[in-house]
């Protein structure tokens, strides 16, 4: 196989799902370092199916999927914690610790046995904590935190575990609109400025037109993959929905309700 330099993450014809049912095929990219991509659909298409694939939670059922060029199933798990960093919407078992007990977490794949953390451990978590304006919560319980203020400690967790790959899935429900801008751009910074790919999951597709560097658009098809401006120009967001009920406007890169 050719060695695409400097991907962090390459799916060659990669097909999805479980037991001898494909939920997804056809789908192929390369990301860099330093790139937000978001992963966009309708409901049941796919999306989180492929992202517990690209997790390692679920076997792939056919393609490839390498991370820093090497195949994602010759990785150890603790190989693989050094590599990519996972952020799922459901709830936390551990929402008895406090933010900064859950986010040390994340430290967890390079500290000791008993978990002695170390000074660059500690500026991992100090940094992570200023990212995502977590400092004034730092003693709450996560039971305390609002959605918004959860989610930014879950991805504070995943920015202290240091990993070249951040996976998030659906980062932004249950949010206002405000708060999901919010997890939107803390994410592109978090990308732009430290060198992260990251790969999310959503039903934000207004918004991850705006805000991400590169989309995949499941659509039990060809699922194109561009920035968003060539997968406007391409038309490709037209065919997402059934055109009698919303329509996609090219010009404002916006959906709009058919009355
Ligand atoms: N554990 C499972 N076993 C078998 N099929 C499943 C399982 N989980 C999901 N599916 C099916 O796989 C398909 C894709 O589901 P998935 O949750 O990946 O879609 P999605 O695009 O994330 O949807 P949504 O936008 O509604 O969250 C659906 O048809 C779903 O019923």
């Amino acid at each position: 196989m050719v060695e695409q330099k400097n991907s962090i993450i390459t799916l060659k014809e990669l097909i999805v799902g479980y037991g001898s049912k494909a939920v997804a095929k056809n789908i192929s990219f390369t990301l860099e370092p330093g790139v937000l991509c978001a992963i966009v659909g309708v409901n049941g298409v796919g999306k989180s199916t492929l992202l517990r694939t690209l997790a390692n939670f679920q076997p792939k059922l056919d393609g490839t999927i390498d991370i820093q060029n090497k195949a994602l199933e010759k990785h150890s798990p603790p190989e693989l914690a050094q590599k990519l960093s996972v952020v799922l919407t459901e709830q936390p078992a551990s929402k008895n610790l406090t933010v900064q007990e859950l986010i040390a977490l994340g430290r967890q794949p390079y500290t000791n046995w008993i978990g002695t953390l170390t000074s660059s451990d500690k500026e991992h978590i100090q940094k992570s904590m200023d990212a995502f304006l977590l400092e004034k919560l730092r003693f709450s319980k996560c039971h305390e935190l609002s959605d918004g203020q959860l989610q930014r400690v879950l991805i504070a967790r995943a920015m202290a575990q240091d990993t070249p790959l951040i996976l998030l899935d659906e980062p932004t429900t249950h949010l206002d609109l405000y708060h999901k801008v919010q997890i939107l751009k803390m994410l592109q910074q978090l990308a732009h400025q430290n060198d992260k790919t990251i790969i999310f999951t959503t039903h934000e597709i207004d918004l991850a037109i705006q805000l991400c560097d590169k989309i995949l658009i499941l659509d039990g098809n060809t699922n194109p993959f561009g920035n968003p401006c060539e997968l406007i120009e391409q038309k490709h967001f037209e065919q997402l929905f059934p055109s009698e009920m919303v329509q996609f406007d090219a010009k404002t890169g916006s959906f709009k309700v058919n009355k």
